[in-house]
């Protein structure tokens, strides 16, 4: 078991309309917003070809969650306790978070977005693209949110991880 301390720096910046965790969407599926991926100039470069794909992997740090992790939790869609593990929740050991959104345009050293479920001000870990034969399996199984994933249209964030 690996347990040497790992450090990473922020590439960038996520700028939303969301000031506050609380009262925001859940994860892109029903978030109706744009944003912009600021990325530091020094990597820049690395946004060459990224605009001939229609969607990207933004990873970030949930930096405004709270660091008092509990390995069950209730999530914001189910109403009984499950293994963190099998949830989204943004307090976690390793607080990173994982959005698939729509690349509006590509200019410069910022990406526009669609769909963005993010704090205003989130710490950007990395960017992939997108690539359904890679990310998308034919055969899913959704587990507990089998049936109550329809509800990530309209729910909301609440302050139990904040
Ligand atoms: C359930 S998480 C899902 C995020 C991502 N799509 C995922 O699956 O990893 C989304 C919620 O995390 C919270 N959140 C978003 N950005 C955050 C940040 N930078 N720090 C702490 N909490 C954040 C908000 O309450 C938001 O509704």
């Amino acid at each position: 078991m690996a347990d040497d301390k790992l450090e990473y720096d922020p590439i960038g910046v996520i700028h939303t309309p969301f000031e506050s965790p609380e009262g925001m969407p859940i994860q892109p599926a029903g978030a109706d917003a744009t944003g912009t991926v600021e990325l530091a100039p020094r990597y820049a470069a690395g946004l060459q070809d990224l605009a001939e794909f229609s969607h990207c992997i933004l990873l970030y740090h949930f930096h405004a969650s709270d660091d008092d992790v509990s390995l069950t939790v209730e999530p914001f869609l189910d109403e009984t306790e499950r293994g963190l593990f099998a949830t989204r929740a943004p307090q976690r050991p390793n607080p990173i978070g994982l959005s698939v959104v729509e690349i509006d345009t590509v200019t410069g050293r910022e990406i526009t977005v669609n769909g963005v479920d993010v704090v205003d001000g989130t710490p950007l870990l990395d960017i992939k693209p997108f690539v359904p034969q890679f990310d998308a399996p034919d055969d899913v199984d959704a587990g507990w949110l089998e049936t109550s994933q329809s509800a990530v249209h309209s729910k909301r964030a609440d302050d139990r991880f904040c």
